[in-house]
């Protein structure tokens, strides 16, 4: 049975009632099989499956797409509920802050101004506040993020660390379509021809990933982002695994961000480098 309950008083009479583990998938809804896959992940581990729906407005930039954002309730919930999740929490903006905007948020430090961060300045404060909150409300002893959001999943581990939260984070790869493109809420704000040309972005991590130094890495997946006009690169980064600089040896990340049109995409896979041909 899966119950699908809007305020903090009735999340928290729930959660009372959990025996065994709980686990927590956050979600801004208009789910897909990149979210399926952390609930059936969630689901193998935990007693008690719990999937919070929230946009939250605290991680959206003025001019971002906060308005226009998908919100789909009843298909999410029946995804849900095809997953067997225990509660699905989708708060209104007033029941997760009251009194408004909180005077008192995280800062996402270095890590935060970085990358995705750099286009989107708040962004992580932003969106460590909220994820704060949940694992506060849902008192959750695991909780299950994507790679494809590999920074968020980056700093989520890194307050649990610095702060000491007590909570297990589980990274879970990107679900892909078929033809390679990471699944992604805002790919459906893509019209045919764009959704043809954001192709190229997981194609280009391909390519770059099939190689093993840092240069040729970079320059073959320049190449064919620089074949499709139809795309604008924010950025194509070759990092540590842990988002600091590239090391000479050893595992990797490559990571793009771009605009297809009026939509912006993300997307990173890892490679190893310097490994014998
Ligand atoms: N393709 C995917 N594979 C695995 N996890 C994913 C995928 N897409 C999203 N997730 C994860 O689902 C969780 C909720 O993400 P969110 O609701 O923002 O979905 P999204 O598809 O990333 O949306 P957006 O299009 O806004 O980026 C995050 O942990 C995110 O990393
Ligand atoms: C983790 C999250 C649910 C916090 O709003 C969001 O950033 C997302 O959907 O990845
Ligand atoms: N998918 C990460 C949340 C965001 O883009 O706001």
């Amino acid at each position: 049975m899966t119950y699908v309950i809007h305020t903090r008083a009735e999340l928290a009479e729930d959660v009372s009632h959990a025996n065994g583990e709980v686990a927590v998938v956050m979600t801004m809804g208009a789910l897909h099989e990149g979210h399926r896959q952390l609930m059936r992940e969630a689901r193998k581990r935990a007693k008690f499956v719990i999937v919070t729906i929230f946009v939250n407005p605290l991680q959206f930039g003025p001019n971002e797409d906060f308005d226009k954002y998908p919100r789909t309730l009843e298909a999410d919930v029946e995804a849900c509920r095809a997953e067997g999740v225990d509660v699905v929490f989708a708060p209104s903006r007033d029941e997760m802050y009251p009194g408004g905007a909180p005077s008192i948020t995280m800062n996402a430090g270095p890590l935060g101004e970085i990358l995705e961060g750099a286009s989107r300045p708040g962004h992580f404060s932003g969106m460590l506040t909220v994820v704060q909150k949940l694992l506060m409300l849902t008192r959750a002893d695991v909780a299950f993020f994507g790679e494809k959001d590999f920074q968020q999943l980056a700093l989520i581990r890194r307050m649990v660390r610095d702060l000491e939260l007590g909570v297990e984070i589980v990274g879970v790869p990107t679900v892909r379509e078929p033809d390679g493109l990471a699944m992604s809420s805002r790919n459906r704000y893509l019209s045919a021809g764009e959704r043809r040309a954001a192709l190229v972005l997981s194609q280009a991590l391909r390519e770059g990933a099939a190689h093993a130094d840092a240069e040729s890495a970079l320059a073959a997946a320049t190449k064919i982002l620089e074949d499709e006009p139809g795309v604008r690169v924010d950025y194509l980064s070759l990092t540590g695994a842990d988002l600091g600089p590239a090391p000479a040896d050893g595992p990797a990340r490559l990571l793009v961000a771009a605009r297809v049109g009026a939509t912006r995409l993300i997307d990173n896979v890892p490679l190893t480098l310097g490994r014998a041909a």
